[in-house]
């Protein structure tokens, strides 16, 4: 048999729809109730963890969910399912991604309609990840998200539209597999993440999104806060509008660990102009350029490397080197 350690979460794939009230959690999850046809020499172990909507998923309960992970590492499983919210579902698999390492197959899914909605996707998204955690070959392979029949790793995986079953994707680099009717097929290999396996999650890092005609304003509000690190989604292929540079600089003397990504959806973020504010000087004043993850994602990154209490060699590259 096949072992597989399911842990719900909560998020629209736990929701029901009610006329007049909107969507909303079940007390009792509605997956349990459906009929789920897979292969019998498959074994659910199920586990409600937490019940939450994702915009109320926290890096503690990130951190939660990565212990009892660890724990079913010594429990006989060959995978794991992690059933989560749309809304940040690639912020907990890229949190596990960073601080797990282990030979289980580990895949997140969601749904985008509820349970009870015409055409509602969860069920079967539920069972393609099921297929997956069960196959051997999506071992070793790190956090992949399983939504719309596509395999993603959490390195780049990002939810790119408010309600279409068809939102999960990589837009520089691609799913990494697809699923057939009763199993996975990997395309492309993974690049194996550096692991830290953190046991907390302390840190104040918010993210600044840049925009034509920005100062320093948000910059000279976050040094006098005392924050422990700044992410700046920076314009094109990594500038800012030279506005900010007096207030970075300061935030920089200050030695707050600032991360910078692309605002674009596609590419990384590289130190390629020398016009003033551009990325050559923003990158000699100190900022790490963080290569091809969303602001969120080096937002977590970054709290993975504050918690690790690397040194400056290793954090800045661990920051910089991915
Ligand atoms: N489709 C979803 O799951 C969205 C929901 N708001 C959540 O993230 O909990």
């Amino acid at each position: 048999m096949k072992r597989v350690l399911v842990l719900h979460t909560g998020g629209t794939i736990s929701m029901t729809q009610e006329d007049g009230v909107g969507v909303s959690l079940s007390n009792k999850h509605p997956l349990g109730d459906k009929f789920l046809p897979l292969p019998k020499d498959i074994e659910l172990v199920v586990e409600e963890v937490f019940n939450l909507p994702s915009p109320h998923i926290t890096p503690k309960e990130m951190l939660l969910l990565k212990e009892r992970i660890v724990k079913a590492q010594a429990e006989n499983f060959v995978g794991v399912v992690i059933t989560h919210g749309t809304d940040t579902l690639e912020e907990t698999a890229y949190f596990l991604e960073l601080t797990l390492k282990n030979n289980l197959a580990m895949v997140l899914t969601g749904a985008m309609r509820s349970s009870n909605e015409i055409g509602s996707d969860g069920l079967y998204n539920f069972r393609q990840a099921i297929i997956t955690a069960a196959h051997e070959s999506a071992r070793d392979k790190g956090v992949l998200v399983v939504m719309n029949d596509e395999i993603h790793e959490a390195r780049f995986v990002t939810k790119t539209h408010t309600t279409s079953v068809d939102t999960f994707r990589a837009p520089t680099f691609g799913p990494i597999g697809i699923l057939s009717k009763n199993k996975p097929i990997f395309l492309k290999d993974v690049i194996e993440e550096e692991v830290y396996p953190i046991t907390t999650v302390e840190g104040t890092i918010p993210i600044i999104k840049a925009y034509a005609g920005m100062d320093g304003t948000l910059f000279d509000l976050l040094t006098e806060r005392n924050v422990d690190g700044i992410v700046i989604e920076a314009l094109g292929a990594g500038n800012l509008p030279p506005a900010v540079l007096p207030s970075l600089e300061k935030v920089l003397q200050k030695n707050i660990p600032v991360a910078l990504v692309s605002r674009c959806a596609n590419g990384i973020a590289e130190d390629i102009y020398s016009y003033v504010g551009g990325g050559v000087e923003l990158k000699s004043m100190g900022v790490m350029f963080v290569r091809g993850i969303t602001g969120p994602k080096a937002r977590l990154r970054l709290l993975v490397a504050l918690n690790a209490n690397l040194d400056s060699t290793s954090f800045r590259h661990y920051m910089t080197e991915i």
